[in-house]
Order: structure tokens, then C-alpha cells, then sequence
């Protein structure tokens, strides 16, 4: 497998499409929900918003939105300034909020549909897309149901249905993963991929970190409302990090094939039937894998214990660094070029 790089970028100039934010600042009194972000997202991609609770994330979607104005910063919205172009980036963005306000008697077909009509569709033309939005996000056999009646994991596919109504080139996904059934998940995952895959740019808010791993091309690291520095990932690139072992026949073989290569005490550990080891990187790994099989340890698991994403973000979460506990941004192309680790050390 191949470690995710952790190279950051400046951010594009403005007027290029995708997302471009530079200095962005809003406080709420004496509360600075965003107090200086960074960063671009770009079109054809999917980049992950990674950040503590209160980190700022869902104060910077609605700024991008036009729901809520910067006290400071710029924003360019494929092209377009929230501030100065709202309508302009409302034709262009698809909002899917973290808690869908809906009308609640509507049928979820109603809803779809009212919600095209709003952006100016023709009557024939959005009774066709509610259609083809409720076939996209599965909900046909609940076309008919008032929206109240819905789960929350099919309020969040209406939520996105909604968001798709008129074909935006820019998708903000508010923990749009929330609630939904683990089959759910996957087919959001791949909805929202091939949304990317045809050029749109979408940005990605999202506790589950595990999950962002598999969904995202690129990630925003942010704290106490500031973008985490390229120093600092960078650092966090480069801590040790566990990768989990296991190994069929005794439990000593592994122990002692360990030993032999001079692996510290202090960096093995046992969780369940697995071994941890402390590793410093790739190379390490590959070698101490090697190292393994020619003594005869007969390994059957030998990957990474967390992903990329959820090592960085922890790493983060044991510096010391500037702002309000809990706040910061980074850009961190995750690198979708390779075949990916099957997950079973998760
Ligand atoms: N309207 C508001 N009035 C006052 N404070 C606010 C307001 N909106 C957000 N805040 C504060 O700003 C900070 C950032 O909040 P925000 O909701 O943007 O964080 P978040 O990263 O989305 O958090 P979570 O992951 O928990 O959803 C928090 O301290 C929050 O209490």
C-alpha cells in the first residue's frame, strides 16, 4: 500500500474554479469560530473538512454557502464571491446541511420537486428531475411518504437529492454520512466519487474519519478556527506510527522474530490476538515484514492500525499549538493513485 503523501499547496488564484478561501475570519462575540483559514479545494475532487467539535467547519460551509457573511477573508466559489455574487454562487452550489429543514407534509417527491422549481425549473422539467434525483439516492419506494415520516439516514438522502437538484459544480456535505446504514454508506461514498469523477468540486465535513479515508482525494485539517500549518502536518507525517501483526502458529515465534530485529520493547504492544509495533515508516515496515517472513513467522496481517486522516488528526491533537483549544486548517492531498490497504487493520 501506499502511505497517503502529505505535501501541502498554496492556495490557487483567485478566479480558478473550485473552492478558494484565503483569511478567512468570523466571530460570533467574543467567540472566533473561524479565526484564520486557508485553503482550495479543487474541481474533480472530493477534500475532506477534518477538524475537533467546534473546530469552525460548519461555520466555514455556511460562509461558502452565502449563508453567513466573513467578518474578514476571501472566498471564491467556482469563480464567484459569496459576498458580492451570492446569487451567482447559490446557482453553482449544492448545500446539504448537517440537519435537513424540510417541509414536513410534502412527499418526499413534492419536496424534490418544489425545491426545482425554485431554482426556476419548468413544470414538466422538475416533476422529471425529482424523478430521476429519488431513483439516484433510492428512495423511490418513499416517493410518496410525507417527509416527516423519514428516518434520518432518508432525510439525508433527500437532503442530497435536494443539494443535486440543479446540477451544481460545487457540493458542500455537511456530515452528509450521518446517520445512514453501513449499505447506505457505501452507496453514498460512491455516489459522491462519481460526482467528483465528473468534475464537480466537492467538500466534505465528516466525524468518521475511517470514513473520509475511503471518500476523499484531499483533506482540511482544521483547529480552533485556523488551517493547520504545512510545518505541522508535515511533522505529523513524519511521527511513528502502529501498524497491527498477526500471525498464525505460537504467539513466542512472533515475540521472539521481533526480538532477533532488535525491535525496542517500548514500541510493541497486544491488542486481542494482535501485535502492535511502533514504526517510523514505509520502509521500516517493509523491512521488519521481511524480516518477519524470513524467520519462518508465518504473518497473515501486517498493515497500518489507523488510517492516514485519523493518524494525522490525533498527531495534531498531542502538539501544542496557537489558538483556542480544540481550533487550526491544513490541506493534505490524500492521493486516490493507488490500490487501497483492504481495511481489515482498521
Ligand atoms: N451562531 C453562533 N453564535 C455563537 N457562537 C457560535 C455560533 N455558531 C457557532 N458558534 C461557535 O463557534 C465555534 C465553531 O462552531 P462550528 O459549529 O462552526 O464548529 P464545528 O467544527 O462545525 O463543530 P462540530 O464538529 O461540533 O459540528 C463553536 O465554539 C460554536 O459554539
Amino acid at each position: 500500500m501506499t502511505q497517503k503523501p502529505l505535501v501541502t499547496r498554496p492556495p490557487a488564484p483567485p478566479g480558478a474554479g473550485g473552492i478558494v478561501v484565503t483569511g478567512l475570519r468570523r466571530s460570533f462575540g467574543d467567540v472566533h469560530a473561524v479565526s484564520d483559514m486557508t485553503f482550495s479545494a479543487r474541481p474533480g475532487r472530493v477534500t475532506a473538512l477534518i477538524g475537533p467539535n467546534g473546530a469552525g467547519k460548519t461555520t466555514l460551509l455556511l460562509m461558502l454557502a452565502t449563508l453567513l457573511a466573513p467578518d474578514a477573508g476571501t472566498i471564491s466559489v467556482a469563480g464567484h464571491d459569496p459576498v458580492t455574487s451570492p446569487e451567482a454562487v447559490r446557482r453553482v452550489t449544492g448545500w446539504m446541511p448537517d440537519v435537513l429543514g424540510s417541509w414536513n407534509t410534502l412527499s418526499v417527491r413534492r419536496a424534490i420537486r418544489t425545491t426545482a422549481l425554485l431554482y426556476g425549473m419548468s413544470a414538466e422539467r422538475a416533476t422529471e428531475r425529482a424523478e430521476e434525483l429519488i431513483s439516484l439516492v433510492s428512495l423511490d419506494a418513499l416517493a410518496n411518504a410525507q417527509t416527516r415520516s423519514l428516518s434520518r439516514g432518508q432525510k439525508q438522502r433527500l437532503s442530497l437529492a435536494r443539494a443535486l437538484v440543479h446540477d451544481p459544480s460545487v457540493l458542500l456535505l455537511d456530515e452528509p454520512a450521518s446517520g445512514l446504514d453501513p449499505a447506505a454508506r457505501v452507496a453514498l461514498r460512491e455516489l459522491v466519487r462519481g460526482l467528483a469523477r465528473d468534475g464537480r468540486t466537492v467538500l466534505v465535513s465528516s466525524h468518521v474519519l475511517a470514513e473520509l479515508e475511503e471518500l476523499a482525494d484531499d483533506a482540511v485539517f482544521v483547529e480552533a478556527g485556523s488551517t493547520v500549518s504545512a510545518e505541522r502536518l508535515a511533522r505529523a507525517a513524519s511521527a511513528a506510527r502502529p501498524w497491527r501483526i498477526r500471525a498464525i502458529g505460537a504467539p513466542d515465534a512472533l515475540a521472539l522474530a521481533l526480538s532477533e530485529l532488535q525491535v525496542p520493547r517500548s514500541a510493541v504492544s497486544t491488542i486481542g490476538d494482535s501485535v502492535v509495533v511502533s514504526v517510523t515508516s514505509e520502509d521500516v515496515a517493509a523491512d521488519l515484514l521481511a524480516g518477519l517472513v524470513q524467520r519462518g513467522v508465518r504473518v497473515t496481517t501486517f498493515a497500518p492500525a489507523v488510517g492516514d486522516f485519523e493518524r494525522t488528526f490525533l498527531d495534531l491533537d498531542r502538539e501544542p499549538h496557537a489558538g483556542r483549544p480544540g481550533g487550526g486548517t491544513a490541506a493534505y492531498p490524500a492521493g486516490h493513485d493507488g490500490p487501497r490497504e483492504s481495511g481489515d487493520a482498521r
